[in-house]
């Protein structure tokens, strides 16, 4: 088996202004330490895609970005929003997912109408304008590519809809609140190619209005929507470059058999 030199990385700056960095970003479950001194910078309205081998520690990094690891991991170091660390204890996490929202892997729509799922977070939030709610519902819908296969049944259940519709309701469904960052964690890898295909473009279109971060096993995919391309072996992130350069010119060793296929 090939043994590997960890101490080397590339990890680039995009001169770009940064919606999102990390600072020397920790992870311990319990004793085992998951992620070690990540420190990144996602450019604004941009797509960055995380690769690397299960279990690299993708997912971990992902989840610290909007604090969803609080319950379940310690996370040390910095993830500076806006120039504020928001990974401080007196920061109030349900603001922060507000701006910074996530789609899971597998696609969870409300047991509600494709209505209610868009509209009651906002009646949470006060807005209960029949006119206005509606307005923010095809706003949302059309955004997340939907409304068109949608809109003559609003009214029906979202647990009716395909796989890859409910995966894009749960994409308008964060888009309603008017998010800055979306983070997905392997949205399409429950899908097939077509629905796949539509998430993409989806995304794709969103980039202009949207900073995307987006966990992905999937290279062609990553190669296909990704502006940015980190990779991560073993808790640690080893290459970030432009994605182009990144398939083409890897500069790390690890990089070059992750991506060629010879591990992972
Ligand atoms: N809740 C948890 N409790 C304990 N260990 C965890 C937990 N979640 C992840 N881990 C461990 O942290 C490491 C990184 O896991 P993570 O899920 O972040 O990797 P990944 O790259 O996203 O993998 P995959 O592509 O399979 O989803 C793994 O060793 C995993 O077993």
């Amino acid at each position: 088996m090939q043994t590997y030199q960890y101490d080397q990385t590339n990890i680039c700056q995009p001169t770009l202004a940064p919606a999102l960095a990390t600072r020397e970003l920790e992870v311990f479950y319990g004793d085992k330490q998951a992620l070690f001194k990540g420190s990144l910078q996602f450019p604004k309205h941009r797509i960055t895609a995380l690769i690397g081998a299960s279990g690299s520690g993708k997912s971990t990094f992902l989840r610290c970005l909007n604090r969803m690891n609080d319950r379940v991991a310690t996370v040390k170091g910095r993830i500076l929003y806006h120039d504020t660390d928001i990974n401080q204890r007196q920061i109030n996490v349900y603001q922060v997912r507000r701006q910074i929202s996530m789609v899971f892997q597998r696609p969870n729509p409300f047991a509600k109408s494709i209505r209610e799922n868009i509209a009651f977070a906002l009646k949470q939030q006060g807005l209960h304008d029949r006119a206005q709610l509606a307005a923010r519902v095809e706003t949302s819908l059309k955004a997340a590519a939907l409304w068109d296969e949608v809109k003559d049944e609003l009214d029906q259940s979202a647990l009716a809809l395909s796989g890859g519709q409910q995966q894009r309701l749960c994409i308008a469904r964060c888009l309603a609140l008017a998010p800055d960052i979306l983070l997905l964690d392997e949205p399409a890898s429950a899908l097939d190619p077509i629905s796949t295909a539509k998430i993409e473009a989806t995304l794709a279109a969103l980039r202009h209005d949207y900073t995307i971060i987006i966990v992905t096993h999937n290279m062609q995919q990553a190669s296909r929507i990704a502006d940015y391309t980190a990779f991560f072996h073993l808790g640690h992130i080893l290459e970030y470059s432009e994605t182009e350069a990144l398939f083409t010119r890897p500069q790390i060793k690890v990089t070059e058999d992750y991506i060629s296929g010879n591990f992972g």
